[in-house]
């Protein structure tokens, strides 16, 4: 048996590893660890977070012990699961340090020096092919349509794109409106346009009010809600809030919707109350609603600094629905979701049951509304205590007539709440899954408040036609899963072969580029060991004396450490490079959005 702390997540691995090369039905990660039955985690959550850390940055692990068994190649692992954990945790982990003890800690350490010099070398050989969720992640882009058409916008991401056969649009399969495009578009996009700023007519295209960069699963609950009350011929206006609404994402989007709902009817105008206690968050919610809303005349959203625990429903006799997407723990989002997963097991309890109990303060809330019909409750956690536990607990202090409903239009998404013992009412709510679903975890349950609200079983098909006849009419494609992951491991392969090839096909007389540093490198040993010049001959003669010195360990050493001090120069350089690339992208990224906030 191992001594390693780690061995937990080594056999999960090895688990999932097996299982895929056997079956034909392979087990995810996730459902690996948590039971199908209660949705409880069968492992901690250590163990689950050091698992899902291997697997993301699996691609490089590999790459760098397959260089280093190229170069030793006696080297053999039994545990396939423990050698990645421990190579995560020594190169890439928050600590780089191995834990407890081993026979493979100590061969890991010892050569430490070497692996790191790998990593760092696939690093900076392909700084844009990293198989890691950054770079394969597709990047959304909702379209603002109380500014423009999706056509229009889609025209001039064309023209923008035209010169780069790799950047494809796509449609995303469940949210209208929502463009699909690689992760390395955004930036060209925001930075190409960026000198059309100053054209806010509306029809015009303008970077900061045309379309706004939202994640998928962040649209869903306004597309939830706007489902509803469509199919719902009750209402003849629509009157809505926003309880916690900055930045105003979704508020925006809820208005974007339901101006499209009014544009093919007789109703009145669409209000849309937005709140937000924060004075400097409401702020910005009132200044991102001014801009991408104003001058749509289907739709008018007031805006109001207040705690919504503290609105007096009386005072909002007409609402019909609530959008409610309170503050949660943000255990859901990519950045922040593998952090929380490594917290320790206690760590964060006192916060989660904090915040859960606000959630259900402002739940109960909202249905106190004495006209609303339809709420839609949504968080980017991926706790049951913040979600599902979160509607029963709301749903028992309810009369009867409330109850949870499907959303029509995202009949087609597979992921559902997870099922506690009892209830049935989890296959009507929305999961998003962080690790699968290249979006961040999300949380959506509708609740409706009359029994008169349609149950008939929903046909999946309607919302997949309505997208697939939206691309078409666009000719756009539908985004499928995992496009962008596979065209970047492809990519990455290729690379890979290619440089397996030049390698191979440089002879033995001809010296490679990290020879000629390496023969630079003794030439400029022994002068100093010898303290004399020496010629060109000897220094050749150095270069082919190297193989004979390598059994001789103090040799070995110092040619080593200045061959790799030459090449760690080069390769830091680059990587350096990149990095302020990277930097100057991002900054560029960031003050356009900070602009167009
Ligand atoms: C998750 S964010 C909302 C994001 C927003 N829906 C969007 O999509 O842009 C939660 C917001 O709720 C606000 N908030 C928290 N407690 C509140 C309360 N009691 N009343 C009103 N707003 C509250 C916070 O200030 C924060 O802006």
């Amino acid at each position: 048996m191992s001594s390693s702390p780690y061995q937990p997540a080594a056999t999960l691995l090895n688990q999932l590893w097996e299982q895929s090369d056997q079956s034909k039905r392979k087990k995810s990660l996730k459902s690996l660890v948590f039971d199908d039955k209660t949705g409880q985690l069968k492992c901690s959550k250590t163990t689950y977070a050091q698992a899902c850390h291997v697997q993301k940055h699996l691609p490089t692990l590999q790459a760098v012990w397959k260089k280093h068994v190229h170069q030793n190649p006696a080297v053999t692992v039994q545990n396939e699961g423990l050698l990645y954990v421990l190579l995560y945790e020594l190169l890439l982990g928050p600590n780089q340090s191995i834990r407890g003890g081993g026979k493979l800690k100590r061969q890991l350490t010892q050569q430490e020096a070497a692996l790191r010099k790998h990593l760092r070398q696939i690093q900076a050989s392909s700084p844009g092919e990293e198989t890691s969720d950054d770079d394969t992640w597709p990047r959304y882009i909702r379209v603002n349509t109380c500014q423009n058409t999706t056509q229009q916008v889609v025209d001039v991401l064309r023209s923008i794109m035209s010169d780069d056969a790799n950047f494809t649009i796509y449609l995303d399969a469940h949210v209208s409106d929502l463009l699909v495009v690689p992760p390395s578009a955004t930036a060209l996009i925001l930075s190409h346009t960026a000198g059309d700023a100053d054209k806010k007519e509306k029809g015009k295209w303008n970077p900061q009010t045309s379309i706004v960069l939202q994640d998928k699963s962040s649209c869903f609950p306004a597309l939830c809600l706007v489902s509803l009350l469509s199919a719902d011929p009750r209402f003849q206006s629509w009157e809505l809030m926003d309880a916690c609404a900055a930045p105003g994402n979704k508020t925006t989007h809820l208005a974007a919707l339901a101006s499209q709902f009014m544009a093919g009817t007789q109703q009145k105008p669409c209000t849309i109350h937005a709140l937000d206690r924060d004075k400097q968050r409401h702020a910005l919610l009132q200044r991102r609603c001014e801009a991408l809303v104003n001058g749509d005349d289907r739709v008018l959203i007031q805006t109001k600094q207040q705690d919504f625990l503290t609105v007096n429903p009386k005072e909002y006799l007409n609402v019909r629905g609530i959008l409610l997407d309170p503050t949660c723990s943000g255990s859901g989002m990519r950045d922040k979701g593998l952090k929380h997963l490594t917290e320790k097991e206690n760590e964060g309890e006192e916060r989660l049951e904090k915040l859960s109990y606000f959630q259900y303060k402002a739940l109960l809330h909202a249905c106190s509304f004495p006209q609303v019909e339809y709420i839609v409750y949504s968080t980017c956690s991926v706790n049951a205590e913040e979600n599902e536990n979160v509607v029963h607990r709301v749903l028992a202090e309810l009369p009867s007539t409330w109850h949870v409903v499907p959303p029509p239009a995202l009949a087609h998404w597979k992921r559902r709440g997870q099922a506690s013992s009892k209830d049935t009412d989890e296959k009507h709510m929305i999961r998003v899954d962080p690790l699968e679903d290249e979006t961040n975890g999300f949380f959506v349950c509708c609740l409706a408040r009359s029994s008169l609200h349609s149950m008939s079983k929903q046909d999946a098909s309607l919302p997949r036609k309505a997208i697939q006849k939206q691309a078409k009419v666009l000719g756009l494609p539908v985004y499928t899963p995992n496009t962008f992951a596979t065209m970047a491991k492809e990519s990455k392969k290729q690379t890979m072969e290619a440089t397996n090839k030049s390698e191979k096909n440089r002879t033995g007389n001809e010296k490679t580029p990290k020879e000629s540093i390496s023969s630079q490198c003794d030439t400029n040993l022994d002068r100093k060991k010898n303290g004399k010049r020496k010629t060109a001959d000897d220094a050749s003669s150095s270069q082919n004396s190297k193989k004979t010195r390598s059994s001789k360990i103090s040799g070995v050493k110092d040619v080593a450490v200045k061959e790799s001090d030459a090449d760690d120069k080069h390769a830091k350089k680059r990587a350096k490079r990149l990095e302020w690339k990277q930097k100057q992208r991002e900054a560029k990224l960031q003050r356009l959005q900070v602009k167009s906030k």
